[in-house]
């Protein structure tokens, strides 16, 4: 992608082609050129592009699906083999291709492949079969990826900003070939899911959530950014590793390092503008929790790991309140860990609890937490108790072990989001089923190999009536001749719907209330059906669906609320969002060819009738309603 960029100058010639932002981004920070801002999202702009560069660019590759015409026209004849293939056809071999691999991790490196070499085809491999491609670009086998990044890194996709780029960040930015980026993915690599520290190796993360943005709810490929802040590791694995591909020093704390993540922000909203959507994604503990308290009013950010994965879970509790035809209220919850996902949780709860009626205090204490040195008690020793977590303290005496704090409190609801694997030990498991005709468990931490225990012994332990979901996902079980499918209790269900609402509507900042609202939305997409053979969540193949569904739902609340800045506002919110949607389908280069008779023109594409173009750049000196300009839409400056 850079190196066609790179090497565009000049106006096109005769059999050149028009291209949309990526290609172009350089040529709109020249003088004298109209910038890509300027025309809406995806118009074409003017650019040279010939030949080869139609097979090497993976946001113009068809592969052999280039028609004759298109080969002959393209100047590619003869550059691909002669035979020629439909869409269908090409996505038929790679599903082949991929089966052919034993192991996750080269399935994975097979379809980063895909990604390079033909966008496309890649979104529709995976936008059509989800089920069987997200545990390999997402959880369980990013994780794999993240850790092994050094040897399997081909090609650049986003943006490594270190340490050492502090007071240049925005030129880094500028680097990005990329005009009208609408959503950042952004982590530090310090807690990259359950695995730890893995430095600039996290890149994998933003990618693969940023993967889903395009397959799960549409938001165009070119609109997402994945972003690594380097300020070193402290995994020494790592740092003696030697292709380990980041900063190898500790990494930079305290005054500098918030100083860097400042910058980092307005470098971006800067590049992007102030409506650019920042996600904050497996940040450590002690950073996540600051950075959302500091920027979500001033700034279009949210925190995946507590916001998202607070929303997916109390969306999962809800449709078992369905299930169960109780009340939150009724219920005794108990939570292994008390970091990010559970704090989150627990207080998106509490407020889904107070809407049922109940005080906070009453909320709050239906709520138990443990953590890493046990439960969380008013007066602990060692240290007390500290940040979020004294709101859940309680008046009890200390314990450590957790099936100890089971059998005393004896939950209706267990939910784990400490990574411990195999925590829930099958005598917890056995407890939960004994005190609960039908215990609510929810294994949440990532990847597969921290979760707290399988689906498989949740369902033997209690007979199979255990309410299960897990955050990487678990096959299908079958007990005493009924099988059961265990739910995906993980924030792909959220942030991608979140992510499309809010661009769609324009919204400048991210309350708590859009993940309780989400929350709610996803749990009445489960039909009852559904959750009798166990599900909490639509099936896989629907959550397309379910994302376009939390979208539309938000900017209408968004619109309600004043929230929303895209105006006027549509007609029919569904149809407008639908409207923005990537596709996948190929495109046909030749429509994009430039209809210029001559190439002294700079203006693309040729307008219809010129006279009436030209019209419209007369000076009109009459006046003018000033609130005709008020609003630009649709609105490609966002402002958050
Ligand atoms: N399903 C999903 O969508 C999501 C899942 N997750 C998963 O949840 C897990 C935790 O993530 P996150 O909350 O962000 O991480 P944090 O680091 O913020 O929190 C981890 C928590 O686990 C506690 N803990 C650590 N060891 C133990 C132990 N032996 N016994 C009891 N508690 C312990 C820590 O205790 P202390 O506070 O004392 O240090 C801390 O409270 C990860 O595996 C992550 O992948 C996260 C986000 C989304
Ligand atoms: C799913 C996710 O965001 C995590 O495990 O961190
Ligand atoms: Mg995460």
């Amino acid at each position: 992608m850079l190196g066609v960029t790179a090497r565009l100058t000049g106006l096109p010639a005769a059999g050149s082609r028009v291209l949309s932002g990526a290609l172009s981004g350089r040529l709109a920070d020249r003088p004298g050129r109209r910038s890509v801002q300027e025309s809406a999202p995806d118009k074409p702009c003017p650019n040279m592009v010939r030949g080869i560069d139609n097979v090497r660019e993976t946001r113009l590759n068809k592969g052999m699906a280039f028609t004759l015409e298109e080969r002959q026209r393209l100047g590619i004849h003869g550059l691909l083999p002669p035979r020629f293939k439909t869409q269908d056809e090409q996505v038929d071999l790679c599903l082949k291709n991929i089966s052919r691999y034993q192991e996750d991790l080269n399935k994975f490196i097979y379809l980063m492949g895909l990604q390079d070499r033909n966008e496309r085809l890649f979104y529709r491999v995976l936008s059509e079969n989800v089920e069987q491609m997200m545990p390999l670009v997402y959880t369980p086998t990013v994780g794999l990826a993240c850790q092994k990044f050094g040897l399997i890194y081909r090609r650049p996709r986003g943006l490594f900003i270190t340490i050492h780029d502090k007071g240049h960040i925005y030129d880094v930015m500028r680097n990005w070939p990329e005009q009208d980026v609408r959503a950042i993915v952004v982590t530090d690599g310090e807690r990259i899911l359950g695995l730890g520290d893995l430095g600039a190796q996290g890149m994998g993360i933003p990618v693969g959530k940023l993967s889903l943005y395009t397959a799960l709810a549409g938001i165009k490929p070119q609109q997402c950014l994945p972003i690594v802040l380097d300020v070193g590791t402290n995994n020494k694995d790592l740092l003696n590793d030697e292709f380990y591909i980041g900063l190898k020093q500790n990494r930079v704390t305290g005054e500098a390092y918030d100083e860097f993540v400042d910058e980092f922000m307005q470098a971006a909203v800067r590049r992007y503008g102030q409506k650019t959507l920042i996600q904050f994604e497996d940040f450590g503990n002690h950073n996540a929790f600051r950075f959302l308290d500091k920027y979500r009013n001033k700034y279009c950010t949210f925190n995946d790991d507590i916001q998202g994965t607070a929303s997916v879970a109390v969306a999962g509790l809800l449709a078992a309140m369905r299930k169960l035809n109780t009340k939150l209220s009724d219920h005794t919850f108990l939570f292994l860990g008390a970091g990010e996902a559970s704090l989150g949780i627990a207080n998106l709860c509490v407020m889904a609890m107070e809407q049922e009626g109940l005080s906070s205090q009453a909320a709050h204490d239906k709520i138990f937490m443990v953590d890493s040195r046990g439960l969380i008690v008013k007066n602990r020793p060692e240290g007390g108790v500290t940040g979020h977590k004294v709101d859940y303290a309680k008046d009890m005496e200390p314990m450590k072990n957790l099936g100890d704090v089971v059998k005393k409190l004896k939950p209706s609801a267990l939910i784990g989001a400490a990574a411990q694997p195999q925590a829930f030990t099958a005598e917890i498991l056995k407890d939960m089923g004994e005190y609960n005709k039908e215990p609510i468990i929810f294994a949440l931490s990532n990847p597969t190999s921290m979760a707290e225990c399988t689906a498989e012994q949740a369902y033997q332990a209690t007979q199979g009536r255990a309410v299960f979901a897990s955050g990487s996902p678990f096959a299908p079980v079958t007990i005493n001749g009924k099988t059961l499918y265990p739910g995906q209790g993980n924030n792909a269900y959220i942030f991608p719907g979140v992510a499309l609402g809010v661009i769609a509507s324009g919204m400048h900042h991210i309350g708590e209330d859009v993940f309780l609202r989400a929350a709610e939305a996803l749990a009445k997409m489960v039909t009852d059906q559904e959750l009798d053979v166990g599900r909490l969540y639509p099936p896989l193949e629907n959550i397309r669906d379910v994302s376009l569904q939390i979208a539309v739902q938000l900017a209408e609340h968004a619109y309600k609320t004043g929230e929303a800045s895209t105006y006027p506002q549509p007609a029919d919110l569904n149809a407008f969002v639908r409207s923005q949607l990537y596709d996948y389908h190929y495109a046909n280069p030749l429509e994009q060819v430039y209809p210029w008779p001559t190439r002294e023109a700079s203006v693309y594409p040729h307008p219809d009738d010129l006279l009436a173009y030209i019209e419209t750049h007369r000076y009109d000196f009459s006046y003018e309603s000033p609130l005709l300009n008020t609003y630009e839409w649709p609105s490609s400056g966002m402002v958050h």
